[in-house]
């Protein structure tokens, strides 16, 4: 067995201080493969956008051990958490596009934090990933030009054009109708495939639960047991 992209190992995580202070995450533990589809499933308040945020190395690992991509997040200094952003893609419910750029640009920005990639590619890689996510004629177009579906599909390019290891995507799906988030987590699914990324995805929406290879559920802070594939 190769080793795992994302580690996870008897993780707990606390908000609050003092008196205030709440146990939100419980001894979670989770070994997630190069190119694998999870989809993260649970009820609201169950601890699943933290978590996400944890392994994204966008909050610090306050107990147990967080190993991504090779490198343990709990207590690693900041340089160290850059060079793993680095290698993830984010894709979260509020797309978070720059309204004064255009569908390109808001793409083109992901690969800024790669300086060996040249202006010029930059461009190219940008318009063609737009085009694989059925937006090759809206690239020159604003964000508040576009539909909510195909603001969705902006972000996932931006996400993907820096062919990330992991993408991370919370709610992807959340303000689409059946058909969009269907062709949204589709597009995302087969992206990644082609890259050879790991996905790990939160979803309310059972639709998509046949796109994972496993579906993981969180409960009260608890992760519980793996479900073998549903495809
Ligand atoms: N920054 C914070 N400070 C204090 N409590 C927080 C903070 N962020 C989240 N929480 C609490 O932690 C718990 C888990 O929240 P989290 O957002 O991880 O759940 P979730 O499963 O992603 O929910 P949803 O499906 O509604 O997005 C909730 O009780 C929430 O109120």
């Amino acid at each position: 067995m190769p080793d795992p992209v994302i580690a996870i190992d008897c993780v707990n995580h606390y908000f609050g201080i003092g008196s205030l202070r709440k146990q939100i995450l419980f001894e979670v533990c989770a070994d997630i493969y190069s190119g694998e589809v999870v989809i993260m499933t649970g009820p609201s308040g169950s601890g699943k956008t933290t978590l996400l945020t944890l392994i994204g190395a966008l909050r610090s690992t306050q107990e147990g051990s967080m190993r991504v991509l090779g490198q343990e997040l709990r207590a690693a200094p900041h340089h160290l958490l850059v060079q793993v952003r680095r290698n993830i893609g984010y894709i979260f419910q509020a797309h978070n596009l720059l309204n004064s750029l255009t569908a390109r640009q808001n793409v083109q920005m992901s690969l800024e934090l790669h300086p060996q990639v040249s202006a010029r590619q930059a461009r190219q890689q940008s318009a063609m990933m737009l085009e694989a996510v059925g937006l090759g004629n809206w690239v020159d177009y604003y964000p508040h030009e576009l539909s909510g579906g195909q603001k969705q599909r902006v972000a996932i390019a931006r996400a993907l054009v820096s062919q990330p290891k992991i993408v991370l995507a919370d709610e992807p799906t959340a303000a689409l109708d059946k058909k969009t988030g269907r062709d949204v987590v589709e597009i995302m699914q087969s992206l990644a495939k082609q890259q050879g990324s790991t996905i790990l995805l939160v979803t309310h929406d059972n639709r998509i639960l046949d796109v994972a290879d496993r579906v993981i559920n969180m409960e009260d802070g608890r992760l519980s047991s793996l479900t073998t594939a549903l495809v």
